[in-house]
């Protein structure tokens, strides 16, 4: 059985000021390095052997921070990137006009083949997340990967695991730094294939205030 742990990046200055990111990128916070620094420690006590991350400045910094506690190398994997929020990159959530407010929308309420103008749609990043994630099937036996992504990419690809539409990663709250846990496992009991173990686990990271908290 392999597993593959998914571990989204630390907060970002645009996360914290409620901006959209998508492909675009803004740095850590102080925040979120600590919170890197935390997942850090939680991955080398489960003895992670290698690290595959978006190539975004977010991931890569996360994942860095990962493998100087592991002692690992870092493989980085564009097709882990975010969802292309297209025109609506860098805009902030508060600001936008209702027809934009309109596209977003159709993102989080899960219109099959919706997407942001010049963006891309749920299901084709759900496929090329995918794409990625078969690459750690051809890891040397007894490999234990981690994957460093994107809130709603990895959302995604949780999703379409359990049988859910891409859309349904919209109700599924992956926060900075949480780490998910998925299978590849031929069990009597579970389908075989990939299945979703844990998804979301923050115990690792110091409890945060509840208004604290967001995506
Ligand atoms: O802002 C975005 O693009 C997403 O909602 C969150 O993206 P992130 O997981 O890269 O912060």
């Amino acid at each position: 059985m392999l597993q593959v742990y998914l571990v989204r990046h630390g907060e970002t200055q645009w996360n914290a000021e409620r901006r959209i990111q998508g492909h675009s990128d803004s740095p850590l916070t102080e925040k979120g390095e600590k919170q890197a620094w935390q997942v850090a420690e939680r991955a080398k006590a489960l003895g992670i052997t290698h690290i595959i991350a978006s190539d975004l400045g977010r991931t890569r910094r996360t994942a860095e921070i990962i493998a100087e506690l592991c002692g690992c190398d870092i493989t980085l994997d564009s097709r882990l990137r975010e969802l292309d929020m297209g025109v609506l990159e860098k805009r902030n959530l508060e600001t936008l006009t209702e027809e934009e407010e309109g596209w977003r929308r159709q993102l989080v309420n899960g219109t099959a083949g919706g997407r942001i103008p010049g963006g891309e749609s749920m299901q084709e990043l759900a496929d090329r997340m995918h794409a990625a994630l078969a690459t750690t099937l051809e890891l040397p036996l007894g490999s234990r990967p981690m994957i460093v992504s994107h809130g709603m990419a990895l959302g995604c690809l949780v999703s379409t695991i359990l049988g859910l539409p891409a859309y349904a990663e919209r109700r599924l709250r992956l926060r900075n730094c949480s780490i998910s846990r998925i299978d590849y496992q031929d069990s009597a009991w579970l389908a075989s294939g990939w299945v979703v173990e844990t998804a979301g686990d923050v115990s690792h990271l110091d409890a945060p205030a509840l208004d604290e908290l967001q995506r």
